[in-house]
């Protein structure tokens, strides 16, 4: 594998089959078809295109929760078994009988890496870099969705995975959270550097967020745009006329593609 790369798909199709079989009649969907892509090594790459273009069946290719018709998938050896692939998910899906800690901690604890205190500490740690310290005891039906998905965020880097897979995490929050929890995304992939795959429906938190940005349209990828943007990146950049150009740019592109959002 070359060695900016770090997750590789080769000719990767998946069918699945739909309709109704007690009608007689089964179809077949191409949620993807033929894709062949690498996403950068410790930089975020974003997923854009229309509804039931094959976003969400990409990413769960990824994170090995879809195996492929066709093809194959290269994440050089990394696995969410062995804790270095972590995915977030739209709904934060957090277990609601346990508290905000327990939730953040239980990775580890599946994982049977260190002892109940030192899974406390580390997840108190994350919970400190998600601003959430001072909830951790309470439990998830007691915090904001802003906060849930904080919490879902904690959860999925208490493990450090070199890969995070974030499937719309933020779709389901107003604008002024959104703004903040990708601003927080930005944080800690300073910190962190984890390798991410975005799939957004947003083109200006592709712009905002991505330095690669995959169009993606009817299963397959059509465009693949090296974001000009500078880092480091913050909300501010929204303001900028570059940011504004851009944006403009990307449309254009999400539009001749035919994969308008
Ligand atoms: N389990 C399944 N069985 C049958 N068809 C499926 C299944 N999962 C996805 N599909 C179909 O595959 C295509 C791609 O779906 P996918 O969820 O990947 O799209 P998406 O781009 O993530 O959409 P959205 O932005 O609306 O979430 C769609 O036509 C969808 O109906």
């Amino acid at each position: 594998m070359n060695e900016a790369i770090a997750i590789r798909c080769d000719h990767v199709s998946v069918e699945f089959a739909s309709g109704s079989r007690f009608a007689g009649r089964t179809n077949v969907v191409q949620a993807i078809d033929d894709v062949s892509v690498g996403f950068a090594k410790s930089k975020i790459s974003a997923l854009i295109g229309p509804s039931g273009c094959g976003k969400t069946t990409l990413l769960r290719l990824l994170a090995g929760l879809q195996s492929p018709t066709f093809g194959t998938i290269d994440l050089g050896g990394l696995s969410s078994r062995g804790g270095e692939v972590a995915f977030v998910f739209q709904q934060p899906s957090l277990l609601p009988w346990r508290t905000a800690l327990e939730n953040v901690s239980l990775p580890l604890k599946l994982l049977g890496r260190g002892n109940s205190k030192d899974r406390r500490d580390r997840a108190t740690e994350l919970l400190k870099s998600v601003e959430l310290d001072d909830v951790a005891k309470r439990l998830p039906s007691q915090l904001s969705g802003g906060m849930k998905m904080r919490v879902s965020l904690a959860r999925a880097l208490v493990t450090e995975p070199s890969v995070l897979l974030l499937d719309e995490p933020f779709a389901a929050l107003d604008d002024m959270l959104r703004s903040q929890l990708g601003e927080l995304l930005l944080d800690l992939w300073r910190e962190r550097s984890f390798t991410t795959v975005l799939v957004t429906h947003n083109i200006a938190e592709a712009c905002l967020l991505a330095h690669q940005i995959h169009v993606i349209n009817r299963g397959k990828i059509v465009n693949s745009i090296d974001n000009p943007l500078p880092w480091p990146r913050h909300e501010s950049l929204r303001r900028e006329a570059r940011f504004g150009e851009f944006y403009g740019t990307l449309s254009d592109v999400l539009k001749n593609s035919d994969g308008c959002v």
